[in-house]
């Protein structure tokens, strides 16, 4: 368990962590979401210790970081797969972690087996690839076997294989009791990956509640029509004072309407439809809807949008 109360901190003029209070539980993966420079690695490297609070308090199964006897064993992070250094191999850098914390040897083939390495634990740190590093990461934050797991932005930068393997893998964790707490920007990763989130924006608390919770909360749904003769559609559904939200060849998308009504305005004019289907509001639709004063770089958000076509939807 990580409870977060009234956490807050500041660089110089800078406000990066707002008096955010959240508390992330075990059992299911916790999305940390927010746009670029929300503050979601500052909060994080203030649950691990490695930042001070300017004010507020952050404590892991009701301890400060600094406070647990056997860090390693309570609280596992990845933040930068990186780090490693490039001459040693993966066998050896987790040997040299595990003698450090006083973790048994027998425990680094375990976690290499557990993270699909074994057959490059010999092989020097510096040549793998992202994939392969962010796998290694995460058999460093697993040798103490601890219960509580933080993953900053995992799959940034990661093919759509190894995106799938670490989703998997951290709902495995989650599914043993664990404490999982990720961040991310990529929304639709998020609504695939968390059952709960904390959503940020400018250091400050949007929202705790669950995925589901989210996207209703932001009640944006919309009805996609498919017809041959949409201009036709078009025109009638503008003397109809419908909102045609996008519109490309043979698609409409529509605002604030039911698929009742447009059937019915399809059936008096005599209007072929291929498709009329409800779309449930996507969790970007959410984020834009309940983050659109709180973005700092609101290019992060044209990105997730673009993420969010045939992804979320
Ligand atoms: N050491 C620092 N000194 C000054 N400002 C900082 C420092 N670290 C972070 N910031 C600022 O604090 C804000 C929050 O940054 P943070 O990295 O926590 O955000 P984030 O949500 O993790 O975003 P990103 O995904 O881009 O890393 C940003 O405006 C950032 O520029």
């Amino acid at each position: 368990m990580i409870e977060a109360r009234g956490l807050t901190k500041r660089y110089g003029q800078k406000l990066a962590v707002d008096d955010l209070s959240f508390t992330v539980k075990p059992g299911h993966v916790t999305g940390f979401l927010g746009p670029n420079g929300a503050g979601k690695s500052t909060t994080m490297r203030m649950v691990l210790g490695l930042d001070n609070p300017t004010a507020g308090d952050v404590r892991i199964n009701g301890k400060r970081y600094h406070e647990l006897k056997n860090p390693l064993r309570t609280v596992g992070a990845l933040l930068d797969a990186k780090w490693v250094h490039p001459n040693r191999t993966a066998r050896a850098h987790l040997r040299w972690m595990a003698r450090s914390n006083g973790i048994g040897m027998k425990r680094v083939d375990e976690v290499l087996e557990q993270v699909g390495l074994a057959d490059v634990a010999r092989r020097k740190a510096g040549g793998f690839s992202l994939g392969m590093s962010q796998r290694l990461g995460i058999a460093t934050a697993l040798l103490g076997d601890p219960e509580v797991l933080l993953f900053d932005e995992p799959v940034n930068g990661l093919d759509p294989e190894g995106i799938h393997w670490i989703r998997r893998f951290m709902q495995g964790l989650a599914a043993e009791g664990r404490t999982v707490f990720v961040s991310s920007h990529l929304l639709s990763e998020m609504s695939l990956t968390a059952e709960e989130l904390v959503v940020v924006g400018r250091g400050k608390l949007i929202a705790q509640c669950s995925t589901a919770e989210f996207v209703d909360s932001a009640g944006s749904s919309s009805v996609l029509v498919r017809t041959p003769e949409a201009p036709q559609l078009k025109r009638l559904l503008a003397d109809e004072q419908i909102t045609v939200r996008t519109a490309a060849d043979d698609r409409l998308v529509l605002d604030g309407v039911t698929t009742e009504r447009i059937g019915e305005i399809a059936a008096q004019h005599r209007i072929v439809l291929h498709e009329l289907t409800a779309q449930r509001g996507s969790l970007e639709d959410a984020f834009m809807q309940l983050t659109s004063d709180a973005v700092e770089y609101p290019t992060a958000l044209g990105e997730a949008e673009l993420t969010a076509q045939g992804v979320a939807r």
